[in-house]
Formats: C-alpha cells, structure tokens, sequence
C-alpha cells in the first residue's frame, strides 16, 4: 500500500471505531489525522489516545492494545489535549443527550448533557474529581471478580420516601476495618437505620483503602479546603458501602445523608465493572441541568466538601431491555464502592428529639434563599413518615453539636456561588 491509501485506511478504521460516540464529518477526519501524525502514524498508539480521552476501551481486529495510565509524559498531556478537542465532535445522533461543547452561553438545556472527559467532567460538576486507572489493574480486577462471586449478605437497601417505606432494587453490603465498628461497640447509621452485619476487610479491600486513603488525601491537600471538611492527612477510608447493580437496578436520586459523617463530608466512590450512567444536578433550582458522566472499571470519583450539600446524584436507570457494553469479568454488573469517612463526634454525640427521643438526622436547608445554609438536626421520625417535627439548630463548633437555644445562631454554608442566598439574606461574598 502505498503512504496516502496507508493513511485513508487508518483514517477508515478509526472514524469507524468511534462513529457511535464521533459522529463522522470532514472535521472529525481531519482531527483523526492530526492524531495520527502526532502518534508518527502509529494506529496503535492513536487508539490508545483516543479510548484514554473517551474512557473506553476499543480496538480494531487484530490490533492489541496495551493499557495507559496518565503519568504527566509529554505522552499523556497529549492525551489530555486531544481530550480538549474531541469534545467539540461529541454529539449523540438521537439528541437524547448533548455534549457539553453543544451547550451554548451555559443555559440549562431539558436534554442531560454528556461529559466525557475528566476536564469537562471537573469544569462542569463542582467538588467533584475523576480519576482514572485508580488501583493498580489487578487488584481492580480481583476487588470486581470477589465482589461479584460474593454471595453473602449482600441486601437491598431500605428507605423512605415521602413517608413510605420502600426497597431499593440493588444490593448493598458493608465491610470495615474498624474494630470498634466489627465489634458493634460503634454504630453505623445509615439513611436512618442502624447498619448491623458489617463484614470485615480481606486482604484487596485492605491494599484498596490504602490507596483510596492516599489518593483521597493527596487531592485533598491541594485544593481550598472548605470550613467544616476533615483535612488531609486525616481522610479515612476504613468503612465502605458495596453497591451492586445489575441491568435492571439503579439507585434513584439522593443526596448522602451527613448525619455520621458530618457536615461537607468527602465521599470516595470507585466504580468496577460494567459502565453504567452516574447523572450528577445541583440541589436547586427544581430544573437544574442533569449532566451525565460514565466512570469506567477502575475510576475513583471523589465527592468532595459541598457536593453533597449542593448537588443530588443517582445511578439512572437505562431504557428496558437496552443492551449495556458487557464488562469481561462482570458481565452486565456493575460493583461501586463508596466509602464514607465516619466520624468519631458523630457516631457518639448524635442529638436526640427533645419531643419524642428518637434520633435525628442532619441536613442543610437548601429550598428557601432566605434559610439556605443553615444546618439542621431533624427528628428521624418525620423521614419515616411518623409524626413528630422536632428540629433543632446544628452547632459543630459546640460538643452537643446543637446551639443551646433554637432562636441563636448556629453552623451555616453557602457556596461561594450562590449570589440568590446571599441577596435574599444580605451577606457579603
Ligand atoms: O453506585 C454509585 O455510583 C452511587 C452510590 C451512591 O450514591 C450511594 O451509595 O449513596
Ligand atoms: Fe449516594
């Protein structure tokens, strides 16, 4: 063959590869040559980029693909610039859901839109951070293949919603490290019940949360820390809850509950297996902008201070019989470990309801400009659906962890951006 005809073929293979995800057009082949020229006409190593941009993993017949992890090579910044420019080619052909570079002057579009890459993903979603290739490749892949074969106690999970008790069609299970926590000696509270059943580590989880520990840690220490979050090095990820889902599971739209974990809390998820869509919306106003993000087997998404208290996410649910791209270990399940960083004031200094002494659980008012902010312990019955609407002012500077009189002051938090509260309460930026 000669060079030219050389080039058209590798051009051929690779605007076919992806012509789901890029859509085919004079652009998007010219852009593929760029690729390839930068990669010295190497197919192989224009694949490699472009699956790292997208987060899939693709070749072409006959073509083995070695895996790639971003390292800060001149190699990998490539990838991250090729990452910029592959997003203005991203649409989806049923316009069912747009690419961030379709979003014109940032006005809230009824369509979800897509973030593919790790920048768009961190430039859109506030406190929220990707990483790709988060654990060493085997151990992802004997954490997905116990996880997966796991049998044991794995549970639906229990929950209320507008005072109805209801089940959650994935399973979940939770494992620790922590003795006092084994032991029961510390309680777990999780959406309102206590968490019995807690099984320990193995080995993998073990290696896992050192890792998780240092990587939470690391991108903790270079950012502005919020006012309530634990600091690094302090971030523990010595409990975890195991999400499994399979094709026809998914986990509706929530926020984390603070109550155990305090206020801004930093949640690390890592997702294994099948690909599945994450959708992330802020909290308010009620027609927020949906984006929707796929972390690939072995991607750590940190959800750092203020997501929890600022945006709701859910695992969506996909059309019914729609195919999912089947993971080699896992098939169509998909394993999400999140870890929550328990903390030690919580588990033990939770309020009880001067009305009626059952437990209560935090939240950040957030509906009212007026209230936005302030942080709330509301009595655990009313989320039942039970009748009592015992409430008090949460203090996190103070041992109780309440003020002492409802009518003082107590912890509050607006994020930096939200101009609507700061106008309707009248305090500075
Ligand atoms: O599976 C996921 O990615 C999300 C899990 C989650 O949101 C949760 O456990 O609260
Ligand atoms: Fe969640």
């Amino acid at each position: 063959m000669q060079g030219d005809d050389m080039t058209e073929s590798k051009l051929g293979i690779l605007c076919d590869l992806y012509s789901d995800i890029v859509p085919r057009s004079q652009e998007s082949e010219s852009f593929y040559l760029e690729i390839l020229v930068a990669c010295h006409g190497s197919l192989n190593a224009a694949v490699e980029m472009i699956n790292e941009s997208l987060g899939v993993c693709r070749f072409p017949n006959g073509l083995q693909l070695r895996k790639r992890k971003y390292d800060g090579s001149e190699e990998s910044k490539g990838v991250r610039k090729i990452q910029r420019s592959l997003n203005y080619f991203i649409t989806d052909s049923n316009n069912r859901i747009r690419a961030v570079s379709d979003n014109s002057g940032g006005k809230i579009s009824s369509n979800p839109i897509e973030l593919f890459t790790k920048e768009d993903i961190e430039a859109n979603v506030k406190y929220i951070t990707f990483h790709r290739n988060a654990l060493p490749e085997p151990l992802a892949d004997s954490l997905l293949q116990h996880l997966v074969q796991d049998e044991d106690n794995f549970t639906p999970n229990q929950f209320h919603l507008f005072g109805k008790k209801c089940t959650s069609n994935h399973l979940t299970k939770m494992f620790s490290s922590n003795e006092d926590i084994l032991l029961g000696r510390s309680k777990i509270y999780y959406n309102s019940y206590t968490r019995t059943n807690v099984a320990k580590y193995d080995d993998d989880l073990k290696m896992a949360q050192l890792l998780i520990e240092d990587q939470v840690n690391e991108t903790i220490a270079k950012q502005d820390p919020q006012p309530f979050q634990i600091r690094c090095p302090d971030w523990r990820g010595d409990v975890v809850l195991v999400n499994r889902y399979d094709r026809d599971s998914n986990l509706d739209w929530h926020s984390d509950r603070m109550t155990s974990i305090g206020p801004q809390p930093i949640i690390a998820s890592l997702s294994l297996g099948c690909v599945r869509e994450f959708r992330v919306r802020r909290t308010y106003p009620a027609n927020s902008q949906v984006y929707v993000l796929r972390p690939p087997h072995n991607t750590l998404m940190i959800m750092h201070a203020g997501f929890q208290e600022e945006y709701k996410h859910c695992v969506h649910a996909g059309p019914k019989n729609a195919t999912l791209e089947q993971h080699p270990i896992s098939k169509d399940i998909r394993i999400n470990l999140t870890y929550r960083c328990y903390l030690q004031t919580y588990l033990r200094n939770c309020p009880t309801c001067t009305k009626c002494g059952s437990s209560m659980d935090l939240r950040r008012a957030f509906k009212d400009p007026k209230t936005r902010g302030q942080y709330l312990w509301q009595c655990s019955r009313g989320y039942k659906g039970e009748d009592c609407d015992g409430v008090k002012r949460a203090d996190f500077q103070n041992e109780c962890l309440t003020v002492r009189n409802y009518k003082e002051q107590g912890s509050r938090w607006l994020a930096p951006d939200d101009n609507e509260a700061r106008n309707a309460q009248k305090v500075g930026t």
